[in-house]
This record gives C-alpha cells, structure tokens and sequence, in this order.
C-alpha cells in the first residue's frame, strides 16, 4: 500500500475524520457532505430520528458501507476506497460494542474474548493471558468459563466490551450498548465506559437513541439530521443551550419544561399585576444556592417556582427551573440572577395568575 504524506499520522492527527462524506441509496441520500473530527481520547455522541444516517454513519466509519464519495480516515488513513485485504488490518483497529451483544452462545466467556486475538497476530502462548486482564478490567474475573446464557445482560455487554478491546484498538465504536439494559445496568456500563476511556485513553464513538446515555458519556455530540450535521459542540452546550428544532426535539424529555396550563396563559405586554415568567438554567455549584430565598433576602424580591429539576452533564450538575416574579420586578430579577452566576435567565412572557 503506499501511504500520501497525509497518512501518516502524527500526534495531532484526529483518530476519526470524514471529509465531505455522501452516500445515497437509490438515489436516497443517507449521508450528505458530511465532515467532523472526533480527537484521541475523545467520547463523541452521535444523535438523530431515525432514518437521520447514523447507521450508514457507523458502517462507513467501521469500513462496512464504502463512501460514494469523500474521505473516512481511521488515524489518518483513508479506508474509504481500501480493497478489502488492505481494510482489514485497518478494522483491526476499531472495536464495535452491539446493542444485542453478538456473542457466541456455544463459545465460553474467554473463548469469545479469544476469538478476535486469534486474527490479531498477538502470539498464541499470551491469548489465554490476555483474555484473562481483560475479564478483570471489565470486572468479571470468575466469569471465564461460563457460557452466554449464564450471564446477565449487563455482563453480557461487558463480555461484548472485552472482545471489543482485545486487540488494542485505536476506537471504540458503540452502536445502541446499552439500548437492551435496564437503567440500573445501563448506569454501570457507562460507569465501565468512562473508566475505559480514562484509563486506556480510549477514543469511543456512541449511536444511540438514549438521550440520558449521551448526557452522562458523551464529551461532544454531533446531532444528525437528513445526512448532514444540525449541531454539534460540547455536551454541556448542547443539552443546556440546544440551538436548532431538531435537537430541542430530541432532547424533549431530558429538559424540563413549562406546564402547558400556563404555557397557554402567556402573553408577551404585561397587565397590571401580572407575573412574568422567567426560565433559569443552572451550572455547576450555582445549583445549589437557595436562589428563591436570596432573591427575598438580597433584593426583596418574591419569586415562586413554577417547575425545576436538576440532573447532570458529564459530571456537572444542571439545574433548569421556571420562576414567577411580579413583573414589575422582571428586569431586576433577571439582573439580579446574573448577578448570582446563573448560566442564562430568559422572559417566557407574562401571565396574570
Ligand atoms: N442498505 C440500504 N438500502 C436502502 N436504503 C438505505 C440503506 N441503508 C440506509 N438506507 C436509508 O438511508 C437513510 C439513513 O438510514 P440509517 O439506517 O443510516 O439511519 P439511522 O439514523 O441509523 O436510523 P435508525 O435510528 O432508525 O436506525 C434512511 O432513509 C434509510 O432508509
């Protein structure tokens, strides 16, 4: 194979790039023009309805679905166009974590992790070795001699992981893991996700429809809509700020929102004795300041709270809450609350309660 200088890669190189990235089907395009970068060590979400192009996405990142056109570089090197022998140490490189964890049920626990060291060209005499600190990264040291159908789903899916990394690969692509668990075990294997990527400096790439996986795993995400990129940043920014229709409908259940009953109430010129009506979002240690009662205390003003709750990004906790001040009071509470290091404060409008 010979390499252009832009595959060779350097310490700066992204582990993952597609550059202006099509693929239709029929003439239906699943990816449009499609570029971004995900950076070594990076947790990259990657959101849309159905039907946006994640799948295609993932395949063509995993060398399975070939580009019409543009570039997919895996650590620099485009495996867009490889002819399949030259993929296929290439694909070494990523391991792929499934939402129905694809194991092999008449295999034991260690032979399904020793099945891809096999054709990773690691010496035979270390397989067994190897298997084994991979079972006890993934915290299930007794569990190599059981088979599939002893384990549970959430041991299943750490058995998945473990195969996954067995070769060392550079990327870690993660397609609905953890769609088939429920909550309490969906928690601790995004807990073994991060531990992974911290530990193993491990670049990962996550499909999924569950917004909560996303907020607590996710360093960016990228929000797809139609083939192409709706949004993309920072989690933080695009849970707490999301800018565009489609990422404010995603992300529908994980913000609260204002009541309907008195969403139907606003209006936008205040009455006399009306209230107005504030929507404050929260970040980090403001959350827990008795923001009510040091509006009272500091600038005497009344405010009730109309709805509120607070869940986390990653590790910083978000609060969101809905205030109702008299709305005499509208611009000194809104300065009054920057004042206290909120993120944001908006006027939804007025309403006489
Ligand atoms: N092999 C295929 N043949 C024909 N059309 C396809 C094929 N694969 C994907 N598509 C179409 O491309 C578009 C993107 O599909 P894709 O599966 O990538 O979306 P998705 O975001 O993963 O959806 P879902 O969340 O429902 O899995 C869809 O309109 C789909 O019908």
């Amino acid at each position: 194979m010979t390499l252009s200088p832009s595959d060779i890669p350097n310490s700066t190189t992204p582990v993952v790039e597609f550059k202006e990235v099509c693929r239709a089907f029929s003439g239906h395009v699943a990816l449009s023009n499609l570029s971004f970068q995900v950076k070594k060590g990076e947790i990259m979400g990657i959101i849309g309805r159905s039907g946006a192009g994640k799948t295609t996405l993932l395949r063509c990142l995993a060398g399975l679905e070939k580009p019409d056109t543009g570039e997919v570089r895996i650590e620099g090197k485009n495996i867009a166009n490889l002819p399949r022998k030259e993929l296929l140490p290439l694909q070494q490189r990523i391991g792929l974590v499934f939402q129905h964890f694809n194991l092999l049920s008449a295999k034991t626990v260690i032979d399904n992790i020793i099945l891809p060291l096999k054709i990773s060209g690691l010496y035979a005499g270390k397989h067994h070795e190897r298997a084994k600190e991979l079972l006890e990264l993934v915290g299930l040291p007794d569990k190599a001699n059981d088979y599939p159908a002893q384990l549970s789903g959430g041991q299943k899916q750490r058995v998945g992981i473990a195969r996954a990394l067995a070769a060392n690969p550079a990327l870690l692509l993660c397609d609905e893991a953890t769609s088939a668990l429920d909550p309490e075990t969906t928690r601790s294997i995004i807990d073994l996700l991060l531990q992974i990527n911290k530990q193993l400096k491990l670049t990962i790439v996550l499909i999924t429809h569950e917004m909560s996986v996303v907020r607590l795993l996710a360093d960016r995400v990228i929000v797809l809509n139609k083939g192409q990129i709706a949004e993309e940043g920072h989690v933080t920014q695009i849970f707490s700020h999301p800018k565009t229709d489609i990422t404010k409908q995603l992300l529908t259940e994980e913000r609260p929102t204002l009541p309907d009953s008195i969403t139907r109430l606003l209006h936008s010129d205040p009455l006399p004795n009306d209230y107005a009506i504030l929507h404050v979002i929260m970040l980090g240690t403001v959350v827990r300041k008795p923001l009510i009662a040091d509006l009272q205390k500091d600038y005497n003003i009344s405010a009730s709270l109309l709805e509120g709750s607070i869940s986390h990004i990653r590790e910083t906790p978000i609060g969101t809450s809905f205030l109702a001040v008299p709305a005499d009071d509208c611009n000194k509470t809104i300065d009054a609350l920057n004042d206290m290091g909120v993120e944001s404060v908006e006027s939804l409008g007025y309403v006489s309660l």
